[in-house]
C-alpha cells in the first residue's frame, strides 16, 4: 500500500480503453556517472550539480539552466537505488498484471547506458557469473519479477528474446546464425521481427542465461570515448502469460510484456576518432537516434502530436512504437556524463529528455487480444492517414499544384465513407452495438484502402524524387558542355593568327567575356538554387519546386549551348574564311 502511495502516478495508471487522445506520460529519470579517470587526469570538471531528486542544474559557459524530471540520480547512486528509485519495479508489477512495458536508456556514448541496463558487460558475460553490486537494472528486473511470479496466485508461463539493430539490420542474439531478420506488421502484434528465437524459460537461470547469451553475441568495438562501446541498439523482450482460474473453473489469460532497450550512443566522429567500418557504424547509430529524437520531438510537442509522426522512417522507432505514444508503459533513462567537455551533448540529451516527459502513451491491460487489435487497427489508419495527408502535401509541394497520381488517387478516396472533416468515416452503427467481427472488418477495410493509398502515394513520391536526379544529372551534363565550349573559345583567342584581324580578335574577346558573365550566372544561380538545397533535409531537397527551377534553367542553359555552338559555327567559319584569303594572299 505505502508503495502505492509513494509511486509515480505515471506508472500506476492505466485503463482499459481504447481512446488515443489522453494517456500517461512517459516516466523520465536522468543519472549522471562519476567523472571517469581519464577526464579527472585531463583535469575535466563536472558541469553537472542535482539540485534535489527533481532538480538538475547544468553549468553552462553563459550561465546556468535548470531541468526538471520525475527523478534524477547523481554520480553516487547505487545500482540498487537505481533499481529502487527509478520506478522499474512498479513496472514490473504492471506487467505482471498484464500490461506491456518499456525501460530504455538513452544518451551520449560513454555516458552508462549499458552499466544502469545491464550492469559491467565483462561480468555478465562470464560463464561462472556470480551477481553482485554491479548488478543494473535487467538482472535486477529478473530476479524481482521471478520472485514476485512465485509469490501471485496466477500461474505464468515466460518467453525471452533478444536481438539488435546494427548497421539498420536486425539480428537475433540468441541465435545470431539466422543472419538477417526482417521486420512485419500485423494487426494482432503491430511490428513484430520475423522468425525470431523466442525461448521458453521454465526458471530464472534460463532467463539470466538468455541475458548472457545475448550480451556475448552483441557487437561492441573500442574507440577513444568508451573501450567497451556498444555499437548497436539491443532489445530484450520478456512475455508473460499469467493463467487464473475463476470459480466456475473458467481459466483466463494476460499477456504482460517488458522491453528492455539499450541505445547505442551517438558520439561525434572526430571526438571518438572512429574509423574504416566503424565510420559507417556510427553513421546509421546517428541516424536513427535522429530518427528517434523526430518522433520523441513530434510526440512530445503539443502542436505537433497530432500530426505526422515519423515511425515509419527506421526499425528502431518501429519497433519503438507501441512504447511512444502506444499502449505500453514507458521509462526512460537518460545517462549523461558529468564532463564539461560534453556539456553540448549533454544539455542535447537532456533535451530530449525533456521532451520525451510530454509524451502520452496509454496502457491497456492485454486480457485477450480483441482490445489490442482493435486499437492497433485504429491507430494503424490514423497514423497512415496521417502520413498519407503528409505525403500529400509534399507531393502538391513538388509539382507546384495538384500531382497527377493524386488525380486516381483523389478519386478512389471519393469511393470511400471519408467524411467531410477529414477525421476517420464513422463507422454505421456505435461500436457498442455492432459484434467485434463487424468493427474488425470495417477497420481492416480502412486500412487496406488507407495501405493502398499510401502505397501508391509513396510510388509518386518515389518517381518524383528519380525525376529530380534526372534532371540533377542533365544539369550538370549540361554545365560540363558549356564549360567545354567555353573553354573552345578561351582557346581561339589564344591561338588565333597574329595576321587576323585586331578588330576581330577584339570583337571575339568582347562577345567572349560577355558570355563569360553570363555563364558565371547562370552558374550561380544554379550554386545557389543547390545550396537552398543543401541547407534543406535529405527528405525537404524534393520540396517547393525544386524541380521547376532546375528544368527552367536548364532550358536556359541549353538555349545558351545552342547559342554558343552556333556562335561557334560562325567564327570557324569566318577564321577559314580569313585563313584563305591570307593564303591567297
Ligand atoms: N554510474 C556509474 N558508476 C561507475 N561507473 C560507471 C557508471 N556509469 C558508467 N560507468 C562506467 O563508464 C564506462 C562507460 O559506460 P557504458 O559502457 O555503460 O556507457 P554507454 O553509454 O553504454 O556507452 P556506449 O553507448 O558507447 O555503449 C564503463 O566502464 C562503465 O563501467
Amino acid at each position: 500500500m505505502n508503495q502505492r502511495k509513494n509511486t509515480p502516478k505515471s506508472l500506476i495508471s492505466g485503463t482499459t480503453g481504447t481512446d488515443i487522445e489522453i494517456g500517461e506520460s512517459v516516466r523520465v529519470c536522468v543519472r549522471s556517472r562519476p567523472l571517469n579517470e581519464k577526464e579527472i587526469s585531463s583535469g575535466d570538471t563536472s558541469c553537472v550539480t542535482v539540485i534535489n531528486p527533481q532538480t538538475l542544474q547544468l553549468n553552462l559557459k553563459s550561465g546556468t539552466k535548470n531541468f526538471r524530471f520525475h527523478q534524477v540520480m547523481d554520480e553516487n547512486y547505487t545500482q540498487g537505488q537505481m533499481f529502487s528509485d527509478s520506478g522499474v519495479h512498479i513496472l514490473l508489477d504492471s506487467v505482471l498484471d498484464g500490461y506491456s512495458g518499456c525501460v530504455f536508456a538513452y544518451g551520449q556514448t560513454g555516458s552508462g547506458k549499458t552499466y544502469t541496463m545491464a550492469g559491467v558487460e565483462e561480468n555478465l558475460g562470464k560463464q561462472d557469473y556470480v551477481s553482485n553490486e554491479t548488478d543494473g537494472i535487467i538482472p535486477r528486473s529478473i530476479s524481482y519479477m521471478w520472485q514476485n511470479m512465485t509469490r501471485r496466485k496466477e500461474q505464468y508461463y515466460v518467453k525471452a528474446a533478444f536481438m539488435e539493430i546494427y548497421n539498420e539490420q536486425l539480428r537475433d542474439l540468441l541465435n545470431p546464425a539466422s543472419g538477417v531478420l526482417h521486420l512485419r506488421w500485423n494487426i494482432k502484434s503491430g511490428f513484430y521481427v520475423e522468425n525470431m528465437l523466442v525461448v521458453d524459460c521454465t526458471n530464472i537461470d534460463d532467463l539470466i542465461m538468455v541475458l548472457h547469451e545475448g550480451i556475448r553475441n552483441r557487437k561492441t568495438s573500442s574507440h577513444e570515448l568508451n573501450k567497451d562501446s556498444s555499437r548497436s541498439h539491443s532489445l530484450l523482450l520478456i512475455h508473460t502469460i499469467s493463467e487464473e482460474k475463476n470459480e466456475d473453473g473458467h481459466s483466463f489469460k494476460k499477456y504482460g510484456k517488458i522491453s528492455f532497450v539499450d541505445l547505442a550512443g551517438s558520439e561525434r566522429l572526430k571526438e571518438s576518432k572512429s574509423q574504416g567500418a566503424m565510420i559507417k557504424e556510427t553513421g546509421n547509430i546517428n541516424k536513427s537516434l535522429f530518427m528517434l529524437g523526430k518522433v520523441i520531438s513530434a510526440l512530445g510537442d503539443k502542436k505537433k502530436v497530432k500530426s505526422h509522426i515519423p515511425y515509419r522512417d527506421s526499425k528502431l522507432t518501429k519497433l519503438l512504437m507501441d512504447s511512444l505514444g502506444g499502449t505500453s508503459k514507458a521509462l526512460m533513462i537518460a545517462n549523461i556524463s558529468p564532463a564539461s567537455a560534453y556539456v553540448e551533448e549533454t544539455m542535447s540529451t537532456l533535451n530530449y529528455a525533456t521532451r520525451a516527459m510530454n509524451i502520452k502513451n496509454k496502457p491497456v491491460i492485454q486480457v485477450d487480444n480483441k482490445e489490442q487489435i482493435i486499437f492497433n487497427l485504429k491507430r494503424e489508419i490514423q497514423l497512415l492517414k496521417l502520413e498519407n495527408d503528409y505525403l500529400k502535401d509534399q507531393l502538391s509541394r513538388i509539382n507546384g499544384g495538384l500531382p497527377q497520381i493524386m488525380t486516381d488517387v483523389s478519386r478512389s478516396r471519393s469511393l470511400s465513407a471519408k467524411s467531410q472533416n477529414g477525421k476517420l468515416p464513422p463507422i454505421a452503427n456505435p461500436p457498442h452495438a455492432q459484434s467485434t467481427t463487424n468493427i474488425l472488418e470495417e477497420y481492416n477495410f480502412e486500412i487496406k484502402r488507407y495501405k493502398e493509398e499510401n502505397l501508391q502515394l509513396r510510388s509518386g513520391k518515389e518517381i518524383y524524387e528519380k525525376q529530380i536526379q534526372m534532371v540533377l544529372e542533365e544539369n550538370q551534363g549540361l554545365v560540363q558542355k558549356l564549360n567545354n565550349l567555353e573553354h573552345v573559345f578561351s582557346g581561339i583567342s589564344n591561338t588565333s593568327d597574329n595576321t587576323v584581324s585586331q578588330y576581330t580578335v577584339t570583337n571575339l574577346l568582347n562577345e567572349n567575356s560577355s558570355m563569360k558573365r553570363q555563364i558565371s550566372k547562370i552558374e550561380q544561380d544554379r550554386a545557389y538554387s543547390r545550396g537552398r538545397e543543401g541547407a534543406k533535409s535529405a527528405q525537404n531537397v524534393n520540396e517547393v519546386g525544386d524541380v521547376m527551377q532546375l528544368k527552367q534553367m536548364n532550358t536556359q542553359i541549353q538555349k545558351r549551348i545552342e547559342f554558343l555552338q552556333k556562335r561557334e559555327k560562325d567564327l570557324l567559319e569566318h577564321l577559314m574564311k580569313i585563313q584563305k584569303e591570307k593564303g591567297v594572299a
